[in-house]
């Protein structure tokens, strides 16, 4: 079991990934809550939900929430609806709210937590490869049909339990959408851990060390990231690589067309040939792009309207007075935040979806 401290200026979490959590959920967590509200979707409801269900309610009076699987759950509807379950069952601001699934699950219940009666606990169990970068730094929000993560708030658990063998029931989708964020790590943090990630075969079965080593990795550079800067006012916005196209694309496509890392998959290619372009960084987009294409990710696009994609992007957070910002990379582990002009970003993005044959 490995154990890490998330430290902000405001709070403090531990991060707990190691195996047969799930099965000892009730040793993990403080006896004090007496009401328990667990919140997850149909597909991972099916697997884990009864076990968490029983061992807690050895100790305490648990519920159980169940959303469809799949982004578009992440809506105003499903959130209204679990105000509705929590205030049914009798939730108090001592009780507690358990996200059990991947980054859809952890920011929608993270997010009903942060706002049910002003702020309720809630511990993140997160059951997805995603959920390495999701479930730590305390972003929890729904989706506006206008654009990702619109609506949230910065809200940190009580706890991330993690455990690690959940991972290996995850069907092939879910593991491409969760790698791209390992990808992402390496490719802000280090050119080692990089190209470990990039010499991985996603179609076969990972070996669990290989996949534990990756994700710890990930979470430490998250976890220094977020230690320094939790609100991004500034350094944190680097997590951002790959998303500001990632975001529009998931936006306009409507959610749940791509999956979220499929998305940041194309947006760090993106993010790849901007930097090119405007820091005249020398970056391995060719190899990022032979593994994706070899580990079966989406790489062309339904036809989208260049003007469409970047008024998304205008509605990016990180985007003042309207102009856009992306994270690019003067080289591996070199990130900066750089606004990109619409003229400039036009002419890029073309090229960009025609190299894709989009
Ligand atoms: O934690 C962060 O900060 C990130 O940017 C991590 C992203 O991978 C994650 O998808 C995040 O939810 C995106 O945040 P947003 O503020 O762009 O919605």
């Amino acid at each position: 079991m490995h154990k890490q401290t998330i430290k902000t200026s405001t709070n403090q979490y531990d991060v707990v990934v190691g195996k047969d959590i799930i099965n000892h959920i009730d040793q993990y967590l403080p006896r004090k809550y007496k009401n328990i509200l667990v919140i997850t979707d149909a597909e991972v409801h099916s697997l884990y939900a009864d076990k968490v269900v029983r061992h807690l309610s050895a100790v305490t009076k648990v519920h159980v929430s169940v959303v469809p699987a799949g982004e578009s759950s992440k809506s105003i509807n499903q959130y209204y609806q679990l105000l509705t379950d929590a205030i049914n069952y009798q939730l108090d601001r001592k009780s507690l709210i358990i996200a059990l699934g991947g980054g859809m699950i952890g920011d929608l219940a993270g997010f009903v937590a942060s706002t049910y009666m002003r702020g309720i606990d809630f511990i993140q169990v997160p059951t997805t490869i995603l959920a390495h970068d999701s479930s730590v730094g305390g972003k929890v929000a729904i989706n506006h049909p206008e654009g990702k993560n619109l609506i949230g708030s910065f809200y940190p658990p009580q706890a991330v339990l993690y455990d690690i063998d959940t991972l290996h029931s995850l069907p092939e989708k879910e593991i491409r959408s969760g790698y791209a964020e390992v990808v992402k790590h390496g490719f802000i943090s280090n050119e080692d851990y990089l190209s470990d990630i990039l010499k991985i075969d996603l179609t076969k079965a990972l070996q669990p060390q290989i996949l534990s080593d990756h994700i710890q990795k990930g979470i430490a550079v998250k976890a220094s990231i977020v230690e320094q800067d939790e609100k991004e006012s500034n350094i944190r916005k680097f997590l951002n690589f790959g998303h500001t196209l990632g975001h529009a694309i998931e936006s306009e496509l409507g959610y749940g067309r791509i999956t979220h890392g499929e998305a940041v998959a194309i947006g760090m290619l993106f993010a790849i040939r901007v930097s090119e372009d405007k820091l005249a960084s020398n970056l391995p987009f060719n190899e990022l792009f032979q593994w994706l294409s070899s580990n079966n990710y989406p790489l062309t696009l339904p036809p989208l309207s260049v003007d469409d994609l970047i008024n998304r992007m205008k509605k990016d957070k990180k985007s003042e007075n309207a102009q856009v910002q992306m994270v690019l990379l003067k080289e591996i582990g070199n990130p900066i935040a750089m606004n990109v002009d619409d003229g400039e970003l036009t002419g890029l993005l073309e090229k960009f979806l025609r190299e894709l044959g989009s």
